[in-house]
């Protein structure tokens, strides 16, 4: 799993049109979504994550977890990004991944938002800007 994690001011989408043929169901609320005050993280899951997504979801809890509290964002958005490998999972699996994470980041009493998966989506994001703003990390099974 690749992950771009950005401290920002806020984020907000909006869905466009459909970038599967079937995309996750989503209600009207879900159309458009903002989170103030946010470490938003852009997720591309991987094809070698298939082979143990569940450890995957945990290694991507320590690494949230890890730079929120260096940055002190208490917000998580969960922002499906199919443009940072080339070796994307299969997209039922990758749904899974980030819908796991998003329910975990929860439990570790996060206030998480999740963007739709499989949609075209404009996003307005404000990068804070300070030296640890802008952060990566890769992530796969140790197995
Ligand atoms: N492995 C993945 N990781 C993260 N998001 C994904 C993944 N696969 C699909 N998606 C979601 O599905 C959307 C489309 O994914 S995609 O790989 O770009 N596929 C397409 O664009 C298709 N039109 C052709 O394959 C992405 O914007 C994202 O929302």
């Amino acid at each position: 799993m690749r992950m771009l994690l950005i401290h920002s001011d806020y984020l907000e989408y909006e869905v466009k049109d459909k970038a599967l043929k079937n995309p996750e169901p989503i209600s009207e609320e879900q159309k458009k979504g903002r989170l103030d005050e946010v470490l938003a993280v852009f997720m591309s899951v991987e094809k070698v994550d298939e082979t143990n997504p569940d450890e995957i979801v945990e290694k991507a809890i320590v690494e949230i977890k890890d730079v929120a509290s260096q940055v002190k964002a208490d917000r998580i958005f969960v922002y499906p990004f199919a443009h940072l490998s080339s070796e994307l999972a299969k997209p039922d699996v990758a749904l899974r991944v980030l819908q796991k994470i998003e329910e975990r980041l929860k439990e570790e009493g996060f206030e998480v938002k999740r963007a739709p998966f499989g949609y075209y989506k404009a996003f307005r994001l404000s990068c804070k800007g300070h030296p640890l703003a802008e952060l990566s990390r890769t992530i796969v099974p140790s197995g």
